[in-house]
């Protein structure tokens, strides 16, 4: 369970750029839940990763997993509960390394100096398990440099690593956008096998709404700092992406403003 209460980010607090970019979020999100982000320019949706990852803290407002608050635990401390993954697939992996010296640092993330354990011929077999669930080779693969890799498949390597240690939490970032469309395809059908065999809570912001609404249970839309749309169930299974466009200027009395989205039905 995640519960994000009355976050309130302020960038730049009292001086001339200050920027007030989450206004008061308050959502609990059930293990299991799978939510999409999405929202106009600078509505908040990376902020909200940010904070949920540990790499901003909120003036205002608590964030908990599972009932415990970690509100001000830096990064490195929450690792072992959330996992990320970004929008370049430069980003997760170490592109001099190889794919199990990549797996192994993955494995090491949030656990004690004492109970690290070595790349062994056990640890090999369990990584090539489950780089074979990727369905892309890769289990043959593993002394291969992970700079050779084409960008989907550091994608799926990465996601692979983000959720190793079975966080309770996977934050995607737009992991997709950065990749040619049967790649994103094939990224996301991997994203769901992983995330439903972990059972994960997952936030995913992108900027494709047919994607928003295809993907996971869930679909929050953001404006300015602030949740302003909620959908689940019945009533997300019946809305299309015009319908979410027409909601939004219902709320806002404006229009969806963002340069990147994808409005494709
Ligand atoms: N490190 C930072 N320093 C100052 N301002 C920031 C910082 N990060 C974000 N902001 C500001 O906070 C607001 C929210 O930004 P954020 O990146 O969270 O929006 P977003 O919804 O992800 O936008 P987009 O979809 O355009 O990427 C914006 O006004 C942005 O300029």
């Amino acid at each position: 369970m995640l519960k994000l209460n009355n976050l309130h980010k302020v960038f730049n607090y009292g001086r001339v750029n200050q920027n007030y970019a989450l206004r008061g979020v308050d959502i609990t999100i059930p293990r299991g839940d799978f939510l999409t982000v999405i929202g106009s320019n600078g509505a908040g949706k990376s902020t909200l990763l940010n904070l949920v990852a540990g790499t901003y803290f909120p003036e205002i407002g608590q964030i908990e997993i599972n009932e415990q608050t970690i509100t001000d635990w830096p990064v490195s401390k929450r690792a072992f509960l959330v996992g990320r993954v970004f929008q370049d697939p430069l980003m997760g992996t170490a592109a001099e390394m190889t794919i199990e010296e990549n797996l192994s640092m993955a494995a090491l993330r949030g656990k004690r100096r004492g109970l690290r354990p070595g790349l062994d011929k056990t640890r090999r077999q369990e990584f090539r398990e489950l780089l074979s669930l990727l369905g892309l080779g890769l289990e043959e693969r593993l002394e291969y440099p992970v700079k050779l890799l084409s960008g989907g498949q550091r994608q799926a390597l990465t996601l692979l690593m983000a959720t190793l240690g079975d966080p309770e939490v996977l934050l995607l970032d737009e992991h997709t956008a950065a990749l040619d469309p049967s790649t994103a395809i094939q990224i996301m059908e991997i994203t769901e096998k992983i995330v439903e065999k972990k059972n994960l809570t997952v936030l995913m912001v992108t900027h494709d709404l047919k994607q928003a609404l295809d993907m996971g249970n869930r679909t929050i839309m953001m404006d300015k700092g602030q949740i302003i749309l909620d959908i689940k169930d019945e009533e997300r299974a019946e809305t299309t992406v015009a319908g979410l466009l027409k909601k939004f200027s219902e709320l806002r009395g404006h229009e969806l403003t963002d340069d990147r989205v994808l409005l494709s039905d």
